[in-house]
């Protein structure tokens, strides 16, 4: 191994009660929520297709001209309150708001910089209404910080001179003391989600995001950071130059998912994929014609697909420069919501069953617990399930898990192969069936094929 001073801390999943805890949520909204969400993509009567919190630079706006937005952030439809009974609806047990997104502008009146929202119309502290309306209905509350901040007259892309070396320090002091205050006045947060940390400057300095996860543990004891934040002694970034993962999950998976069959390999670390409903859109956008929407099936099937993989799947929301969810969004909260207070428990505190993926959809296992969820999106015509178990697991019964009474019918047609019966219906909705197991040799009540 590659001697490191600033590489991966320690190895395999913690297994402590804040990170299991984090792990037992699986389900979060995340929240980008800034200046870029008043003109909403569009800018001089233009609308520009790319992501719309990255309007500054698509649409070519002068910094004086973009950083006085501030001046018209007054959100007067924020209710935190409403948001939250919202995101207890659909069924997330954590939501990550973005502290200060690219353009650094902040939504917390930090005694670090005037550009926040204490220099706004609107004035009071977003962060802190957030946080105890959130954790009033029992959710979690992770912090997004961009490290990459366009408003700061002290960052810098890369580092080609002295004088930038002693800007960069300046600004990487900067966004410590931000970190540092964001973690001491809002001791309930549960996790820093990094972002903005691809640039060489930061990869060149390995130390400070070493500096930064450790100072965070100090401040807030089982505190969680994504991969994304640390570069190490090389400036490799979420695993090491030694490939151990860094912080305490990866966050790499942003707009795609792991491959059921190719890609196992994520279930023995942690890690959560980040998901837009459009297909590239993280801030408020006015016109979503510009690409495709996803379907609250879609999103469902993400879900189902990340907890069967041993992943956390976080679903982001764009709120209005008002304060407000556009129509599709609450649509979408509704529907996941609807089947999550049905079925939430084939997904909380749920993980990788370690089962060969079948076509008819995946696999769930309860932490802890012989019950096995099968989440069936795809309905056989033929009215049989197939299962493959791993050597030693054997099925003892199956059943709705809305209909416990009615047991299907499991038939053992070989070694570790079943077939469960189900009625040949066409569903709108995926179904979950509960699988009870043991641990055991087979029965063998199947026919010995003649050799
Ligand atoms: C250059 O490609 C990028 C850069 C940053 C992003 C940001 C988005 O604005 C959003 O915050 C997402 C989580 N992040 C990776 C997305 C694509």
């Amino acid at each position: 191994a590659i001697p490191l001073q600033y590489g991966a801390q320690y190895s395999g999943k913690r297994t402590d009660d804040a990170m299991n805890k984090w792990r037992s949520n699986r389900f979060g909204q995340f929240i980008h929520w800034g200046l870029y969400a008043i003109p909403g993509g569009v800018w001089n009567g233009k609308t520009y297709n790319y992501a719309a919190e990255f309007l500054k630079a698509s649409a070519n706006v002068p910094s004086a001209t973009w950083d006085s937005l501030m001046y018209q952030f007054n959100p007067v439809k924020f209710d935190a309150k409403q948001w939250a009974k919202m995101a207890k609806k659909m069924g997330v047990k954590y939501m990550t708001i973005t502290t200060k997104h690219h353009e650094g502008f902040c939504l917390w009146p930090s005694k670090y910089t005037d550009f926040s929202v204490a220099g706004s119309p609107y004035k009071k502290d977003i962060l802190k209404q957030l946080v105890e309306a959130y954790n009033a209905e029992g959710i979690d509350v992770n912090f997004y910080y961009s490290v990459l901040d366009w408003h700061h007259p002290d960052w810098r892309n890369d580092i080609k001179s002295p004088q930038d070396s002693v800007a960069f320090k300046r600004y990487l002091d900067f966004a410590y003391n931000q970190l540092k205050e964001l973690a001491t006045n809002y001791p309930t947060v549960k996790a820093f989600w990094f972002d903005g940390t691809w640039d060489n400057s930061v990869k060149k300095n390995g130390k400070w995001t070493y500096e930064v996860e450790k100072m965070l543990k100090e401040v807030s004891p089982g505190v969680i950071v994504n991969s994304r934040l640390r570069a190490d002694d090389y400036g490799k970034r979420h695993k090491d130059s030694n490939g151990q993962l860094m912080g305490d999950y990866e966050s790499g998976y942003e707009r795609r998912l792991p491959d059921p069959v190719t890609d196992t390999a994520v279930t023995r670390w942690d890690w959560e994929a980040c998901m837009t409903i459009p297909e590239n859109q993280w801030g408020y956008h006015k016109d979503w014609t510009v690409s495709h929407v996803k379907s609250p099936l879609e999103l469902l099937e993400m879900l189902v697909h990340t907890t069967s993989m041993g992943g956390n799947f976080l679903l982001n929301f764009g709120p209005t420069g008002n304060g407000d969810f556009r129509k599709e969004e609450l649509d979408i909260a509704t529907v996941i919501g609807n089947w999550m207070g049905k079925y939430g428990d084939a997904i909380w505190n749920c993980d990788y069953a370690g089962m060969k993926k079948e076509d008819w959809g995946y696999y769930t296992k309860k932490k802890n617990s012989n019950q096995l969820n099968m989440v069936v999106f795809n309905w056989p015509s033929s009215g049989l399930l197939k299962v493959r178990t791993p050597r030693g697991m054997v099925l003892d019964k199956a059943s709705f898990v809305d209909a416990k009474g009615n047991a299907l019918k499991v038939e053992e047609i070989a070694d570790n192969q079943y077939l469960i019966q189900v009625p040949v219906k066409l569903y709108t909705s995926p179904q979950v069936i509960q699988v009870d197991f043991h641990q055991g040799a087979t029965n063998g009540k199947y026919q010995k094929a003649k050799t």
